[in-house]
């Protein structure tokens, strides 16, 4: 469904250039429900962004569906917008408008792109758990209940795949679970591919696929164990972790694994028929 093949992205600001993205591999399979997790600054947003068709990478290919990214007319770019993605992020109700209704908060974006269809926004309602909160307004609930009614939005369009940025960042776990909850549902239900970006790691484990990324880079992969019980289970039982290794053989040795071993840019490395060693060149 997403493939990114060596993705750069360089911001310019004034004389500096900031590298966010340097040269990334990502693919998400279609129906998935997976999560990027990374620090701050490592180039999440950024991904996302391309991701959303809200900015263009530097260098590199980017495919979502039958959508080449970087040959897009303005018209597809809008069509794509529509109809492919929808979003979430952290602080998604603050796009809301505070003295509508929740329901009318889910209406409006139906006008803007057609027309409304109360059942259906009603429906979207329920489906995240706010059947008996949909007349009051919007100020009137809580921030977990706003994030439900930024949800429904997001899904007015029936998307292919949602793009969720933090999406549980200003919540208590109890509805970042509830949260978690109804992702899941509509990925199970509805085949809804689901791709969260987070920096936090116990929400990360809570899919069955966790992508790290640093530096602009993936740098390793977590994916859950078959015997794996659920979701609620230690995250460090659930997952195992792998090293991503790219299409021409380039891998990422953990820092502090080098830091150990005092290499500098150089080391060596063998293969005895089973398995490869890294050690440090003898002086
Ligand atoms: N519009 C921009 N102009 C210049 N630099 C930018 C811009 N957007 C992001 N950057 C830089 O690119 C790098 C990656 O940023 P990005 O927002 O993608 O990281 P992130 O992993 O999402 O971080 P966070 O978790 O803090 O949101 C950072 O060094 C950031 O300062």
């Amino acid at each position: 469904m997403i493939q990114c093949e060596s993705l750069v992205k360089i911001y310019k600001v004034a004389d500096l250039e900031v590298v966010a993205l340097q040269g990334l591999n990502f693919n998400v399979e279609q129906g998935e429900m997976m999560a990027i997790i990374g620090n701050s600054g490592s180039g999440k947003s950024t991904l996302l962004n391309i991701l959303g068709g809200l900015d263009q990478p530097s260098a590199g290919q980017v495919r979502v569906g039958e959508w080449d990214l970087l040959k897009m007319s303005e018209k597809d770019l809008v069509e794509y917008k529509r109809k492919t993605v929808g979003f979430v992020w952290q602080n998604n109700a603050r796009n809301l408008i505070p003295y509508l209704t929740a329901l009318e908060n889910v209406e409006i974006p139906m006008m803007l792109y057609g027309k409304s269809d109360r059942k259906k926004a009603m429906e979207l309602l329920e489906a995240v758990g706010l059947k008996d909160r949909m007349h009051n307004k919007l100020h009137q609930l809580s921030g977990g209940e706003q994030q439900r009614v930024a949800i429904s939005i997001a899904l007015v369009n029936e998307p292919q795949i949602l793009l969720a940025d933090e999406p549980t960042g200003s919540v208590d776990t109890k509805t970042a679970d509830t949260i978690l909850d109804i992702f899941r549902r509509f990925n199970k239900e509805f085949g809804l591919t689901v791709v969260i970006v987070t920096h936090d790691p116990s929400l990360a484990k809570k899919v069955d696929r966790v992508i790290a990324i640093r530096d602009g880079m993936t740098v390793s992969e977590f994916l859950r164990r078959k015997e794996a019980g659920d979701f609620d289970q230690n995250p460090d039982e659930s997952h195992e972790e792998y090293v991503v290794l790219d299409k021409v053989g380039r891998l990422q040795v953990p820092r502090d694994y080098l830091e150990q071993l005092k290499v500098g840019n150089r080391v060596k490395m063998e293969f005895d028929g089973e398995k490869i060693t890294i050690r440090a060149p003898k002086e």
